[in-house]
């Protein structure tokens, strides 16, 4: 059985038994016909999920992990903040006639900072630092800057990539984990997306800097069920969880810049129906 069906279900049952509603508050999303989306949220949840174990995707539906993958390689390999350069359709609602989505995400991710050694953006920083200095406490990725919060279309959600390397007794190669900070999380539309996505993230970069995945976890500050996916959620948690796919990336690829969705390998994904058209919060 997938473990993240089990992490999934138990997070559900408890925002929906142990959560609050938010109905009545003054709430900044809405649905398409303007009707406020109050949520029931559950305040700081850890997820952690062990991707030596198995691929942290659910089974109750189907999680599309080709699309979870070209979205973070939209971000953290394009660095991108234009949908253009995206094959889904997903961030559609909040991009301008240009189809920026403006000072967020893939942006902040390029943007060059200065170091004593020299000038780097923010994905080439942790490449280098996992090369040069693995051991290091300071790798990471934050695409939540305040100067810029302005100019984006929507606050970054997931923000907060931390890396962090252990040498494991017996094991050849070193073990790169990581921490995803996330200050709001829609658990319908995107909780297995985002963790799918940073699960591949991690592999990647585990990849290109010859060390093994291992633990992703996931913090959440408010994780919550919007009010118009409580019945989705009720239906997908009662359903039967079926043992993870198999996803592993094609191991000839040395270069973090080189991948592309064709090198993720997604093998014996038995799941349940997909849930068609679900309502997103704009
Ligand atoms: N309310 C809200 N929830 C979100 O999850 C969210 C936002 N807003 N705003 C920005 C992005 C856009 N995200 C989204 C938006 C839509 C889907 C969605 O419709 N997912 C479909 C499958 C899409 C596909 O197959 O490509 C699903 O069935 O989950 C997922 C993430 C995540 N983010
Ligand atoms: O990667 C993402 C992006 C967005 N979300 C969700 C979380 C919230 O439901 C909305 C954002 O609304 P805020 O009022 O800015 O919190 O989008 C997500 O879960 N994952």
């Amino acid at each position: 059985m997938s473990k993240a069906d089990d992490i999934f279900v138990d997070m559900c049952t408890d925002i929906l038994e142990n959560g609050t509603t938010t109905e009545g508050q003054k709430v900044r999303p809405h649905w398409e016909d303007g009707t406020p989306a109050y949520t029931i949220k559950r305040f700081g949840v850890c997820n952690r999920y062990d991707l030596r174990e198995e691929f942290p995707a659910i089974t109750l539906r189907r999680t599309a992990l080709k699309s979870c993958m070209d979205e973070v390689l939209w971000i953290y390999q394009r660095k991108s903040n234009n949908v253009h350069d995206l094959h889904s359709h997903i961030w559609d609602e909040w991009a301008d006639e240009t189809g920026s989505i403006g000072k967020a995400y893939g942006y902040q991710v390029g943007k060059v900072s200065h170091y004593a050694d020299g000038d780097y953006d923010q994905m080439d920083r942790v490449l280098k630092d996992l090369r040069e200095n693995p051991y290091s406490r300071r790798i990471m990725t934050n695409l939540y800057t305040f100067s810029d919060l302005s100019e984006m279309h929507l606050y970054p959600c997931a923000y907060n990539a931390i890396y962090n390397v252990t040498q494991e007794p017996g094991e050849s190669r070193p073990t790169l984990n990581m921490l995803l900070v996330q200050r709001s999380q829609d658990v319908l539309a995107a909780n297995n997306w985002n963790v799918c996505q940073y699960a591949i993230l991690l592999m990647m970069v585990a990849q290109v800097s010859n060390m093994n995945a291992g633990e992703l976890v996931h913090m959440i500050a408010d994780a919550h069920i919007y009010d118009r996916h409580v019945p989705i959620i009720r239906e997908l948690i009662s359903r039967p969880r079926h043992t993870a796919p198999k996803v592993s990336l094609n191991p000839e690829v040395t270069d973090f810049y080189q991948f592309t969705t064709d090198d993720l390998i997604v093998e014996d994904y038995e799941c349940g129906p997909q849930v068609k058209n679900i309502p997103i919060a704009i």
